[in-house]
């Protein structure tokens, strides 16, 4: 298609990776900016030169290395491009496995002495006391070995001690321990810490400060040993060896605005990539499938829309590597890719536009390109880093390139698991299937699962009796970035649940028991979100660097303006960040966005709509909602600073839907209203409200049953209302009442 050959086209030709082009390019000092970006014929020929070279220099020194003995510790070379020349794989001929890179030097410097200590007390197991003690320091490595001669000459009647180097402390830990630890008299220890200020029996305990500052007083170093909650497994990251992590398909989700195709889209991939020993297999709609493309297999999450994403990531679950977003070519940017773009990059999710319906004549990509260009995703023809592939679903047309840019995006990313350990992941769907009992489908995100695997998901728990994959077809391992349908949980778990497995089922069963247990202690205890009034609180205690902010306004130009003037806000380093904002009435997707982000809502002219409202109340998000630009500012301003006025604070006490409007000379228009929900008072405050906009604001003029004046309409009732000096009211509309109260603290 394009005559241009960019850097990743380059390395894929070369048998290459875009990250070693991009590395040879800025050890030459050209300048590109990423993978995308175009190699002229010159900077071609100057890589070429400088592979050319670099394999000439590694050869004889490869060979040098090999005829040398005892040449597991690789030698001091200046540059040490030669030392794993040998091991070269013939398939990448390139430097940064043979040139001295950034983790090459890693390598080299710190792992100098911990090889040697090793070798050496596999040599003299008896003795490794003594290596261990000293190896570490080259003089004291002599004195060590006179000492292990004289040892082995005659015994000795006094062992040498062992110097402690290194202690390994959880705590509270008692004076007493400390010094047993240390190796020194409890006298001592007390002796230091008074110097130190402290006044401690042995049995008191001190805390992590004193234990470094008495260690370091020996010259022992101190670390200390986290007690790893295993009920908690999410929090626990564990580190995979770097040798045993292997690549691993990415997880792609697909996010766009309604009718710009991501069902066309997912179904296409799908059947134009079926895996290869899978074609024929009946495809199963489980939530995930899997396909492949050039050998590499891609992992899609095939419930399309951000509200799964979100809801997810909401629950602490990341499975997303990649977002495609879609755009219609005849359709542009709309708000819900506004939204879509905003939920991956408050994830820091990889984006990838898919442009969509190219088949149309009224296509227009470069009107896409350009609005997208204010939401930051540049294209790379245009300086920019962002990928946008002109598609047709509908045609099956530029999948191929499509799926070829995920592959790089996934390359760039480096995406790596274990498989050979025990799994773990995350619950894309569940359901309870009357014939099968509680079915969850998981991707496994690390580690291999299996079938008889005692699992814990979510807060239930059971041994994986079956597996089935995206083809229906029973599987009996699932490795890293595989969907697949489980059976043989006790009940059903949340999508968004991460699972992990363990060793036995007394142990998944003890563990899922417990997570259950802190789960109903933590809805007891219903944890708040940020709130602007306990907004100072964290930032004074640091827990709080950005105010994350979602905003929705009447009209595109308050968006702007309030976006301007809050962002401009800064109190003691602490910032406001817009992490959404948009148009409209506040929606749930705003409300799960901002518990999944830990986001205040800011309503400019608008209001929630009911059930985001509801939403709110049950996730305790706080929602803001305001008529005067600088009231927002100034609101936001003094929560920072501790100085939010705490006193009054309006409530709304009922919900009024205007039915019917009777225009009467001299009184003005007469809504004819039903209370909804609630009650409205003769003395409330009201807000008209139509299609989720506030239209005006102000106080009842008058407020009858039938022809009489009534002090207040309950719920279920109707009612006429006129509002003071406003006629402009329509049937449809809604007149939110309200009064302000105190807030006690
Ligand atoms: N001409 C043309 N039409 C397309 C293309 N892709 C999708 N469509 C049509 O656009 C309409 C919407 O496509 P869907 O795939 O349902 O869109 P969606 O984004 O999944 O929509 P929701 O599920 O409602 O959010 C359908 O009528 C598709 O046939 C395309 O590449 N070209």
């Amino acid at each position: 298609m394009t005559q241009k050959l960019r850097v990743y086209e380059y390395a894929r030709n070369q048998n290459m990776t875009s990250k070693e082009v991009l590395e040879i390019l800025k050890r030459l000092d050209i300048d590109v900016r990423n993978h995308m970006s175009v190699m002229d014929s010159e900077m071609v020929t100057k890589v070429e030169d400088y592979i050319k070279k670099l394999k000439q220099k590694a050869e004889p020194k490869a060979k040098a290395s090999a005829t040398k003995r005892n040449s597991d510790k690789k030698p001091k070379s200046p540059k040490g491009q030669a030392k794993k020349g040998n091991r070269e794989k013939p398939k990448q001929p390139v430097l940064s496995r043979a040139e001295a890179g950034p983790d090459d030097e890693k390598e080299n410097i710190p792992k100098k002495e911990k090889p040697r200590k090793r070798k050496l007390s596999k040599h003299r197991d008896d003795k490794e006391h003594l290596h261990v003690a000293h190896g570490s320091k080259p003089k004291k490595q002599k004195e060590a070995n006179k000492n292990q001669k004289t040892a082995q000459q005659k015994p000795v009647e006094k062992p040498v001690e062992k110097p402690v180097e290194k202690i390994t402390v959880s705590v509270p830990l008692t004076v007493g321990e400390l010094a047993k630890r240390l190796k020194k008299e409890p006298s001592e220890i007390i002796k230091k810490l008074m110097l130190l200020g402290i006044m401690a029996n042995i049995n008191q305990e001190v805390d992590m400060d004193a234990i470094t500052l008495i260690a370091e007083e020996y010259g022992v170093e101190v670390e200390q040993k986290v007690e790893v909650d295993e009920t908690e497994f999410e929090q626990i990251e564990e580190q995979d060896d770097p040798d045993q992590l292997q690549e691993r398909p990415p997880v792609v989700t697909v996010m766009g605005h309604v009718d710009h195709g991501k069902t066309t889209l997912l179904d296409a991939i799908r059947h134009t990539n079926v895996t290869a020993q899978e074609a024929g297999g009946i495809t199963q709609h489980i939530g995930a499938y899997q396909v492949e493309y050039e050998q590499k297999k891609i992992t899609f999450l095939d419930t399309p829309g951000h509200e799964a994403f979100t809801t997810m990531r909401a629950r602490g679950a990341q499975v997303t590597d990649i977002a495609i977003i879609v755009v219609a070519a005849d359709d542009g940017v709309m708000p819900q890719t506004r939204e879509a773009i905003n939920h991956a990059q408050a994830a820091k999710v990889p984006i990838i536009v898919a442009i969509n319906k190219m088949d149309k004549p009224e296509a227009n990509p470069e009107k896409v390109k350009q609005e997208l260009m204010e939401l930051n995703l540049v294209p790379e023809e245009w300086g920019g880093d962002t990928i946008f592939v002109p598609i047709s679903a509908l045609k099956g047309e530029g999948l191929d390139e499509l799926m070829e840019m995920v592959l790089l995006v996934a390359e760039m990313e480096e995406l790596k698991a274990n498989p050979d350990r025990l799994a773990t992941g995350t619950v894309i769907e569940a359901k309870l299937d009357k014939g099968k009992g509680p079915v969850a489908t998981v991707l496994v995100q690390n580690g291999t699962l299996r079938v008889g695997d005692p699992i814990v998901v979510g807060n239930t728990f059971g041994r994986v009796r079956a597996m089935t994959n995206d083809n229906g077809q029973r599987i009996k391992e699932a490795g890293p970035s595989t969907p697949v349908e489980i059976i043989g949980l006790q009940d059903v778990p949340q999508a968004g649940d991460q699972f992990k497995v363990f060793e036995d089922e007394k142990k998944a069963r003890a563990i899922a028991e417990a997570r259950a247990e802190k789960q109903k202690q933590k809805e007891l205890a219903q944890t708040q979100r940020v709130s602007l009034e306990e907004l100072f609180q964290q930032i004074k205690e640091g827990d709080i660097k950005e105010l994350h902010v979602i905003l929705k306004a009447d009209v595109q130009g308050s968006v702007e303006a309030l976006k301007a003037a809050l962002e401009k806000i800064e109190v003691e380093g602490v910032r406001v960040k817009i992490i959404h904002s948009g148009v409209g009435a506040i929606t749930e997707s705003d409300i799960t966005l901002a518990a999944a982000s830990n986001a205040i809502v800011i309503g400019f002219n608008v209001r929630p709509q009911p059930q985001a409202k509801q939403l709110a109340e049950q996730e305790k998000v706080d929602i803001r909602l305001h008529r005067i630009i600088y009231n927002v500012t100034e609101e936001i301003e003094n929560a920072m600073k501790g100085m939010l006025d705490p006193e009054y604070r309006e409530k709304v006490i009922g919900t009024v839907e205007v039915r019917q409007i009777f225009k009467v000379s001299k009184v003005g228009t007469i809504a004819g209203s039903y209370v909804k929900e609630g009650k409205i008072t003769r003395d409330s405050s009201v807000r008209l409200i139509r299609d989720g906009v506030v239209i005006h604001e102000g106080k009842i003029n008058a407020l009858k049953r039938f022809k009489d004046d009534v002090r207040e309409v309950a719920q279920g009732y109707e009612c006429g209302i006129t509002i003071e000096n406003y006629n402009d009211i329509k049937e449809g509309d809604i007149i939110e009442a309200y009064v302000m109260e105190e807030v006690k603290r």
